[in-house]
């Protein structure tokens, strides 16, 4: 249950961030925050990470809703043990969710956080695409940890 409550928490701030650029920024409005590091950019995304598959919405539906079954089968038959694998599927879970909320409503992603990495442009991202991929990190962290573990136990 508890991680449920980690992937509402990520939606809430996912849907209130966007909620606010929307509202605030015109398209394109350019915010720096840190001068050649970080800037708060409205964009509006109709495809999946750089930009791919633009505007395949139904593509992205059918993607997404197997993510999330995916991810709601595995916390019911995988956390009881795991915490950090909870934590992990809940930061992914909201992520998705927040994206596919954007993608019913807006038919669109609302993308704001702009950062150059190492002077590299990085495709403006939002706070459901930060989730997923901390998410993403954080389990392969813990299958490489945790497997390692548990065959050490097993030898
Ligand atoms: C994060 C996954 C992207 C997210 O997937 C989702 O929604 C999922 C739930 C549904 C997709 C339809 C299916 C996954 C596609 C896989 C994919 O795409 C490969 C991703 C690799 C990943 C390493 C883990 C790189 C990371 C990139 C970025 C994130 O940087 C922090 C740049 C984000 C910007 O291009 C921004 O415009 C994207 C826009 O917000 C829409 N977001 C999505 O489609």
């Amino acid at each position: 249950m508890f991680y449920y409550i980690i992937a509402a928490i990520i939606i809430l701030i996912d849907q209130v961030t966007k909620w606010f650029i929307v509202k605030n920024m015109q398209l394109g409005e350019n915010i720096t925050v840190i001068e050649n590091f970080l800037y708060i950019t409205s964009h509006r995304n109709r495809g999946a990470a750089w930009g791919i598959l633009q505007g395949q919405m139904w593509f992205f539906y059918i993607i997404t809703t197997i993510v999330i079954v995916g991810i709601i089968y595995y916390i019911k038959k995988h956390t009881k043990e795991n915490k950090v694998m909870g934590i992990a599927l809940g930061l992914m879970l909201g992520g998705a969710i927040g994206n596919f909320i954007d993608r019913l409503f807006r038919k669109e992603v609302v993308d704001f956080i702009n950062t150059y990495i190492f002077s590299y442009d990085f495709p403006i991202f939002n706070v459901a695409d930060s989730a997923l991929c901390v998410g993403v990190v954080l389990l392969f962290i813990h299958m490489l940890f945790f497997e390692g573990k548990q065959e050490k136990e097993q030898a």
